[in-house]
């Protein structure tokens, strides 16, 4: 998955971009700047290259350690990497480190507070994967609705039933959709499934958006969302306030028909309450793009559940031609 995420040229372009900013804001002619992965592709190397000295990590499961053990001296970081940027790399780095640029739209890996307080400056790479990432979550909620995985199980152990009422789906024509956070990545996922005939659009955040009014999408508390969605998408950044938000009686509250989609983070789900109430019938079904932990041991829970679609973290993993 990493190395599929890293072919993206755009994510690259975009953080090569924030570092030289921060190269020239500096004033120095070749400033330091660490690269925490190897698997940046060769486009990104190439254009650092050009304005910078660049410290590798060589090994493509970078510890801490090793970050650790480069970083003393950079001035700019560019985080390609899964592993928390914490205070310790931070300390480490030094007091001349200036910047730093991540290949993510999320930014929850990275200790936000610790570079404030440093007057360090973060560039992340919003909005060049809001279609992608719009895509799975329709890919997944399509899946999940119609219950593509059991489908293929039930084709692997020999229980293909010819009845007419065998594994029926819930349609997304006539539904109500409920985005939880309606930035670039809800938008994108309302335009695309309006040419599904869905028949309202909900959504909750902090505040109401004109974005929202030009979409057609409701306005309506976190609450009303989960109560009255049959499908409800996660596309809110994870933070203090949304860890663990979808939990035991934000399942409890969905409609025993809903499907639940992911594609935010796992973190913002409790998941032994999501996959309780999977397995028991409290929810239809999920479809998760994003899980705790990262990677997902093979023999997680989450995997026995037939009426789980899951796919390993794959919302920016495309490759512009
Ligand atoms: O860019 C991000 O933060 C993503 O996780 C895309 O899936």
């Amino acid at each position: 998955m990493l190395e599929r995420r890293f072919f993206n040229i755009v994510i690259t372009y975009t953080t090569v971009w924030v570092v030289r900013r921060a190269a020239v804001h500096t004033k120095m002619n070749r400033p330091k700047v660490l690269v925490s992965n190897p698997t940046v592709p060769q486009i990104g190397f190439d254009l650092l290259q050009k304005y910078c000295d660049i410290i590798r990590i060589e090994n493509e499961n970078e510890t801490k350690e090793e970050i650790i053990s480069k970083v003393k001296g950079v001035d700019a970081i560019y985080w390609a990497s899964r592993l928390k940027l914490d205070k310790d790399i931070i300390e480490a780095a030094g007091p001349q480190m200036k910047v730093v640029g991540t290949m993510s739209a999320g930014y929850n890996h990275i200790d936000v507070d610790e570079l404030k307080k440093r007057g360090i400056k973060l560039g992340n790479t919003p909005n060049v994967l809001n279609n992608a990432v719009a895509d799975i979550a329709v890919l997944l909620a399509l899946a999940a609705s119609r219950r593509i995985h059991e489908g293929r199980l039930k084709i692997e152990n020999n229980q293909w039933d010819l009845g007419s009422q065998w594994m029926l789906g819930q349609d997304i024509s006539g539904a109500t959709v409920g985005i939880i956070g309606l930035g670039g990545i809800g938008q994108a996922i309302v335009k695309r499934l309006i040419p599904f005939e869905v028949q309202q659009f909900l959504y909750t955040g902090h505040r109401e958006k004109v974005e929202g009014k030009e979409l057609g999408a409701k306005f309506v508390s976190l609450d009303t969302l989960v109560r009255e969605s049959d499908f409800v998408i996660v596309s809110c950044p994870l933070n203090s306030e949304t860890e663990e938000m979808c939990n035991e009686d934000f399942f409890a509250k969905m409609k025993k028909t809903a499907v639940f989609v992911n594609i935010s983070r796992g973190k913002v789900v409790h998941q032994p309450s999501l996959v309780k109430a999977l397995r028991d019938g409290q929810i239809f079904a999920a479809g998760l793009d994003v899980m705790t932990p990262e990677p997902l041991p093979p023999d997680d829970e989450l995997l026995k559940l037939p009426n789980a679609v899951i796919v390993p973290h794959l919302g920016s993993a495309t490759k512009k031609n």
